[in-house]
């Protein structure tokens, strides 16, 4: 699903050049689940970012589904991710101007995947039934951040990135959403990496990558 081969990445100028990732590599096979964790700044979200497409590693290979995401041009990597990757960040970069109901269907849209049932299913379990009119800032950060999860679902994506997703939720609304991105993990086939600093959910994970001084232990 995921391979990740001597990904490098460093950030700043020629002269002052600080590298973050020094020769990356991992598996991650479909229906597999994998924590990733390390200190702040160890490079977690730089590698979420590559794995995604959102960002280009400085060498180094992003195999998804067996296609290359460094060898395609950007059209072409925004149709793929559209359709079989999604990323849930750390902000919930809702769209202020639509309610919760089109937020939540906007990605599955694009994807040209709306399976309405599948998105009632995801909207009761992680708690939104009574926000779908509301618009993303009458929501409390907890609610936005379940929003941002059911947007990423909805579209039943085949790779699925987060950033520290529960980071911001109550313990209980915090397991709910793992279930949720679990049982789509189950039933798609799909393949998950969560960036976490929490072994509690690190330890619902498959396995776990620990990221250090640039590289994984
Ligand atoms: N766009 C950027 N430009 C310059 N430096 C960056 C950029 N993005 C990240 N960095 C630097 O790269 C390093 C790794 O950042 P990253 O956000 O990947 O770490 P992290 O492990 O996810 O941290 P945290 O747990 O605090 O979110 C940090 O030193 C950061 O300052």
């Amino acid at each position: 699903m995921l391979k990740i081969t001597s990904v490098k990445k460093s950030y700043g100028d020629s002269d002052a050049r600080v590298p973050v990732l020094r020769g990356v590599s991992f598996d991650l096979a479909k229906s597999q689940t994998l924590a990733l964790t390390g200190e702040s700044g160890s490079g977690k979200s730089t590698l979420l970012h590559i794995a995604s497409g959102l960002e280009a590693p400085d060498s180094g290979s992003v195999d998804v589904l067996g296609r290359d995401l460094t060898r395609m041009d950007d059209s072409a990597r925004a149709a793929f991710r559209r359709t079989e990757i999604a990323l849930v960040f750390q902000q919930f970069n809702l769209i202020p101007s639509l309610t919760v109901a089109a937020n939540i269907s906007f990605q599955a849209a694009l994807s040209g995947r709306v399976d309405q049932a599948h998105i009632d299913t995801l909207v009761q379990a992680l708690g939104l039934s009574e926000q779908m009119a509301k618009y993303p800032e009458a929501l409390s950060g907890g609610q936005q951040q379940r929003v941002a999860i059911a947007r990423a679902l909805a579209a039943k994506p085949k790779l699925m990135l987060a950033d520290e997703p529960t980071g911001n939720l109550d313990e209980q609304t915090a397991d709910a959403v793992l279930d949720q991105m679990l049982d789509l993990v189950a039933q798609s086939d799909a393949a998950l990496m969560v960036v976490t600093h929490s072994p509690k959910v690190a330890a619902r994970m498959d396995r776990t990558l620990h990221l250090a001084g640039g590289h994984i232990l």
